[in-house]
């Protein structure tokens, strides 16, 4: 029995004393974004899509916090432990391309969709009621696997530390998030983002920072040199090294992961909700900065402890010593439990403790919004009552968040007793979440994947990728079971068939019976918001078809830099394109539609898609190839080598921490004052 890193009194206190500090904050926060900055969470534009009006510097931190899971942030280490210096930059490198393609798909779906407030609404629009249904199922399925997963391997963890009960862990965890989402929606999810990034952020930089240099380390040298004498022998790597690129099983992993995690961005509902919250001037600068600072995570906290924990593991400061961990111990994510209670003591642990709870609920609670989006609006609000006002729409949104934080509790408590762990998840999660991406891409690309192709080339696509995986994991392991099913190889490839198959189906169906959409339906998406008339929004005098047809026109250099990076606060809140109200257009013939963005606005638009794209492109080709692959040889680092490689990622952390801890407090410092003033002459007049 090893021996335990905190009390069972630890674990409780911190995960209900956080969630009851957390509640606090957010009502407080909902009350002055009422009070003082005319922001009302009762409003379903508000509550859904934050009126669109979230700024670079906000949506970057809660891009950032709905992105970094507990996965890189203490998992990384553990496979760090297992496979060596490789598995941070595969990790890395399986987090950032799919946040730059979401900006891609987030500034091309503002101009062709602008009143959007789920992605699933878009496939609605196009596709009609079956594929919308299809894609509802993909999308929830993503998301309890996604979320589920999460919540149990954090739990588990928990329970790995503490010893309080797993199934307890598992329903305290996300309460309090069900508590404070309910009663803030999106933009309250945005502020708790941005406390639960800053906290862990500098819990990581303080982690990293104070193993490396202490004292049983010794620095960056040091632990180089206690890593080659802790002579491990790591099957698949080159000369068995932890020092090398070359490591089969990283590889492996990485690749999975690139799948798996490309379906949590893509076919989360939440990542396309930020970019509808963020303001077009905001929307691409901010997934791209978090596509470039998140891979400090993995890389960071990976490297520095995970190597550690093999300096350490067979020395009397060890915690546990003479024991080393087991594989269990190492799956369960208990590396850098046990590095922290070793080298930093009981305080440490707790903070990691508190990172944890931080990691789980911040993409618990974007789950949760984007979860009752859908049963508000794709459910209810389509199906069940189209003529809902926005306070039922919203009161429907409050129990789909209660609901889905219970039904996340029962799932993980299911998995639990099933036997999965988070090994399990990351192999079977890309198979099912991975057949909707490319026929989701398509709805915003190609005009012409067919209704048809829309609705069937997802199922073929699952249908194929399980049965690929399943014959596999029985190919190679003579059986199917939790064991192995967990086979690298079987879940890698029944990933990519899941993956590209359905591109294959959609092409083959929509060229076998044609027809072509006309983007100018997509504008027929209303707001739900039906009395805040904004007198400011400038209609464009372009046809709507003009509008949306011309995605990467070249541009005329234009008028609106005047707007959007030279004006004063008031000029771009002005011009910020907060889509006019155009109930109407639903009714009218599609000649007469008009796109609710001026012409200035349609234009920067298409500036920010032509940078996103090239973005996009050059980011998969450094993270990918240029990045990971020179290296990928019959090298072992050497000790400068390490030390530049070790440098850089600390450097990168704290480039994190800029990014989306300091930068958005300047960006937010006038909402900020206005508060402060806010609340400061209330209180003088003593109310
Ligand atoms: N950020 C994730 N999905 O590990």
């Amino acid at each position: 029995m090893a021996k335990e890193l905190l009390s069972q009194a630890d674990g409780y206190g911190i995960i209900i004393g956080l969630s009851v500090v957390f509640c606090l904050i957010i009502l407080a926060a909902v009350r002055i974004q009422k009070r003082y900055l005319a922001e009302d969470s009762d409003q379903s534009e508000m509550f859904m899509v934050a009126n669109r009006s979230v700024g670079l510097g906000l949506t970057a931190s809660a891009v950032f916090s709905s992105w970094m899971w507990i996965n890189e942030s203490v998992f990384a280490a553990a496979y760090t432990y297992k496979w060596g210096v490789a598995l941070p930059i595969w990790w890395a490198a399986g987090l950032s391309f799919q946040i730059a393609l979401m900006a891609v798909l987030g500034i091309l779906a503002k101009m062709r969709v602008p009143n959007a407030h789920t992605s699933l609404e878009i496939i609605k629009i196009r596709y009609g009621k079956y594929a919308h249904v299809v894609f509802i199922v993909l999308n929830i399925i993503n998301n309890i696997f996604g979320c589920g997963s999460m919540i149990l391997a954090g739990s588990q963890l928990v329970t790995g530390m503490t010893g309080m009960h797993v199934v307890a862990a598992i329903i305290l965890i996300p309460a309090g998030v069900v508590i404070y989402t309910a009663v803030g929606g999106l933009k309250a999810t945005f502020l708790t983002d941005f406390l639960h990034t800053t906290i862990a952020l500098i819990l990581l930089a303080y982690f990293s920072i104070a193993v490396l240099t202490n004292e049983h380390i010794g620095g960056v040298h040091s632990l180089y040199e206690k890593v080659k004498a802790a002579n491990v022998n790591v099957p698949g790597n080159y000369e068995g090294s932890l020092l090398t690129m070359k490591s089969r099983s990283a590889v492996l992993f990485g690749v999975v992961l690139k799948f798996g995690n490309l379906a949590l961005v893509l076919m989360d509902t939440a990542f396309w909700q930020k970019t509808f919250a963020s303001e077009v001037k905001a929307t691409v600068p901010a997934y791209n900065l978090v596509s470039i600072v998140i891979l400090a995570i993995p890389w960071c906290t990976g490297t520095i402890i995970g190597l550690a924990a093999r300096a350490i593991e067979k020395t009397p400061i060890w915690w546990d010593y003479p024991n080393v961990l087991t594989l269990k111990q190492v799956n369960s994510g208990l590396v850098m439990p046990y590095v922290l209670r070793s080298l930093l003591g009981r305080g440490a642990t707790t903070g990691l403790l508190v990172l944890i709870f931080m990691a789980i609920t911040s993409t618990v609670s974007s789950s949760m919004i984007a979860v009752s989006s859908i049963i508000s609006l794709d459910g209810y609000r389509t199906y069940i009552n189209p003529r809902a006002s926005d306070r039922k729409t919203l009161q429907v949104s409050h129990l789909g968040v209660v609901f889905h934080g219970l039904f996340m509790a029962a799932f993980a408590v299911m998995l639990q007793y099933a036997g999965a762990t988070n090994n399990w998840s990351t192999y079977f999660r890309p198979i099912v979440a991975c057949p909707g991406i490319l026929p989701m891409i398509f709805t915003l690309f190609w005009s012409r994947q067919t209704k048809l192709a829309a609705i069937l080339s997802p199922l073929l696509g699952l249908v194929s990728g399980l049965v690929t995986w399943l014959s596999l994991s029985w190919y190679y392991g003579g059986a199917i079971n939790i064991t192995t099913t967990q086979t690298q190889l079987a879940g890698l490839y029944g990933a990519v068939v899941s993956f590209f198959s359905p591109a294959l189906y959609s092409a083959v169906i929509s060229l076998i019976w044609p027809s072509r959409f006309d983007w100018r339906e997509f504008l027929r998406i209303d707001l739900i918001e039906d009395e805040t008339s904004n007198d400011s929004s400038i209609k464009s005098k372009l046809s709507s078809s003009e509008a949306v047809n011309a995605p990467c026109a070249t541009l005329p250099s234009n008028n609106e830099k005047k707007l959007y990076s030279t004006g004063g606060e008031k000029q771009i809140r002005t011009a910020s394109p907060t889509p006019g109200i155009h109930k109407a257009q639903a009714k009218i013939s599609l000649d007469d539609v008009v796109h609710p963005f001026d012409e200035a606005t349609l234009l920067y638009i298409r500036r920010w898609l032509k940078i996103a794209i090239i973005f996009f492109v050059v980011n998969v080709i450094v993270t990918c190839i240029l990045w990971p692959l020179p290296l990928y040889r019959n090298y072992i680092f050497t000790k400068s080598f390490f030390t530049g490689w070790v440098i850089m990622a600390i450097l990168w952390q704290f480039g994190a921490i800029l990014a989306v801890v300091v930068y958005p407090l300047w960006d937010g410092r006038k909402d900020i004052s206005q508060a402060v003033r806010g609340i400061g002459s209330e209180l003088r007049r003593g109310k």
